[in-house]
C-alpha cells in the first residue's frame, strides 16, 4: 500500500484578546490560498526563527501591534492534513500587546466572541481551535 507523504508545514498563530474577553481574526485577501476564510493571525515559520518569534514579527507585519514573545501563552494547536501539506500550527493566546490593530495587507478585521467565532468562516483546520478559546474566555 502506498502511503501518503506531505510535507509538515509549520505555521504559527494567535489569539490576540481584548479587555472585553474578544479575539481578533482577519480575512484572508483575495490571491492567496484559502482566500475570504477568516483566521488568526500568524503564518510560517521561518527558518531560524522560534515560533514565538514568528507571531510577534507576523502581529507587527500584519496588523501593527507590537508585543513580546514573553506574552504569549500556549493554549492548543491545530494538525490538519490539507491536499499538499499537513499543517502544524501552535496557537498561543496574547492578552499584553501595544497599539491598536490596523489591517497592514487589505485584510478586513474583526474582534469577536469566541462563541460567535462560528458565525465566520474558518479554514478547516481551526474548526478544532474554537472550543479551547470559548473554555478559556
Ligand atoms: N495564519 C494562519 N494560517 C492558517 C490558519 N489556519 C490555517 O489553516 N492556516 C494556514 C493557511 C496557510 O496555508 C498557512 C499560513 O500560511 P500563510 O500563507 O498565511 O503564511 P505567510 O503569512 O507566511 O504567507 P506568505 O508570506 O507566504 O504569503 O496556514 C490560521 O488560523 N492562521
Amino acid at each position: 500500500m502506498k502511503t501518503d507523504v506531505k510535507p509538515v508545514l509549520l505555521v504559527a498563530a494567535c489569539a490576540l484578546v481584548d479587555p472585553d474577553g474578544r479575539v481578533l481574526i482577519a480575512q484572508r485577501p483575495e490571491g492567496k490560498p484559502l482566500a475570504g476564510l477568516w483566521e488568526f493571525p500568524g503564518g510560517k515559520v521561518e527558518p531560524g526563527e522560534t515560533p514565538e518569534q514568528t507571531v510577534v514579527r507576523e502581529i507587527e507585519e500584519e496588523l501593527g501591534l507590537e508585543t513580546k514573545t514573553a506574552c504569549l501563552a500556549p493554549l492548543t494547536f491545530a494538525s490538519h492534513a490539507y491536499e499538499s501539506f499537513h499543517l502544524l500550527m501552535p496557537l498561543y493566546v496574547c492578552r499584553r500587546f501595544w497599539g491598536i490593530a490596523q489591517p497592514r495587507e487589505g485584510q478586513a478585521i474583526k474582534w469577536v466572541r469566541p462563541n460567535r467565532l462560528r458565525d465566520y468562516p474558518m479554514p478547516p483546520a481551526d474548526d478544532p481551535l474554537i472550543p479551547f478559546l470559548i473554555d478559556l474566555l
